[in-house]
């Protein structure tokens, strides 16, 4: 662990993808560069209008402000739906002693006919605050998610270019044409971080899926440690950048590729007794998709590292390890 935080550590320099470019071998080198690298980068010029990004910040502050009871009422259920309180979550609980310091709201895809299909949990039906208590908040939550998923299909199109894949390959019908994307509305309590007592806004993690989308106040928190494996862990935070959107890589996507793209290590620190709130867009491929080694990824003398896995699988295994147990 390290023994202090402070607003000295680096500030990472992160590539910078425009995604209205029309040089598209452009983007791929700034990408391929920005995933061999760090595994971070952010996008700018994506669609999604400021007036929607900001609409969404102002409906989640709506949201956290409501009273406990009010958000009890939607509490997050089996399907990974709904409210998470304060300490909910621990994302590394070898380091982390009582859990993340912050409160959520999941919000996934909803596919119709499947109401009644518990097998399928991540194309449930979400949970929303009653209409009464915050008009509105749906179709904004709802407007959002719709247009993150073309951001994010966008994105990995210049993914799928970056090795050597046809740029639909992450697009296809049992990927991104069915995908599981989770909108994860967050707050981090004014609590400082205090890591060598086990205290963090979010412990250190990898995402789960292929890609990450993620909108940030102007709060600074986010560190990410560019080499998982080194000893001691160097941190470095990453700067909110108005209008942007960070981008990160997910474990999906470090399978696929066999570690040539790494899923990168990330946590939040709170200092300055600041909250910060922050919106995060997960995204993964279809439920049944089987997630292994790219033929383009592997050789003779670069066997598979990982056994294929069912997308549904992993991430159901996933959120078990780092949720509180429901029952
Ligand atoms: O709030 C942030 O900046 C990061 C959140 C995050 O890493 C996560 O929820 O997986
Ligand atoms: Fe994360």
């Amino acid at each position: 662990m390290d023994a202090m935080i402070s607003l000295d550590s680096d500030t990472a320099i992160l590539n910078c993808i425009d995604l209205s470019e029309q040089d598209i071998s452009k983007s791929v080198r700034l990408l391929k560069q920005a995933c061999l690298d760090s595994g971070f980068f952010y996008i700018t010029n994506h669609g999604i209008s400021q007036e929607l990004m900001d609409e969404v910040f102002v409906e989640s502050k709506r949201f956290f402000h409501l009273p406990i009871e009010e958000k009890m009422k939607v509490l997050r259920n089996h399907n990974n739906r709904g409210y998470t309180p304060i300490l909910d979550e621990t994302l590394d609980p070898s380091n982390q002693i009582n859990g993340d310091y912050k409160e959520g709201y999941y919000i996934g895809i909803e596919m119709p006919g499947t109401e009644s299909r518990t097998d399928r949990p991540f194309y449930r039906p979400n949970l929303w605050p009653s209409e009464e208590v915050l008009p509105g908040w749906r179709q904004t939550m709802e407007q959002y998610h719709k247009k993150a998923l073309e951001v994010a299909k966008a994105v990995s199109r210049i993914i799928a270019l970056s090795l050597d894949l046809e740029s639909e390959f992450f697009c296809k019908p049992d990927m991104l044409g069915e995908p599981i994307a989770v909108l994860r509305l967050l707050h981090y309590e004014a609590r400082d971080s205090d890591p060598a007592n086990g205290i963090y806004g979010a412990g250190s993690h990898t995402d789960y899926g292929l890609l990450t989308l993620l909108a940030t106040d102007n709060v600074m928190g986010l560190q990410i440690c560019k080499d998982k494996d080194a000893q001691p862990q160097i941190w470095e935070y990453v700067k909110p950048l108005k209008g942007g959107l960070i981008v990160n890589l997910g474990d999906m996507l470090e399978r696929w590729s066999n570690c040539i793209f790494r899923s990168t290590l990330h946590r939040v620190i709170v200092y300055g007794r600041e909250e910060r709130y922050s919106i995060a867009y997960f995204v993964e491929p279809s439920h049944d998709c089987i997630v292994e080694c790219l033929s383009s990824c592997k050789s003779e003398s670069r066997p598979p590292k990982f056994p294929p896995v069912k997308c549904a699988t992993y991430l159901s295994q996933r959120y078990k390890d780092t949720h509180r147990d429901l029952s």
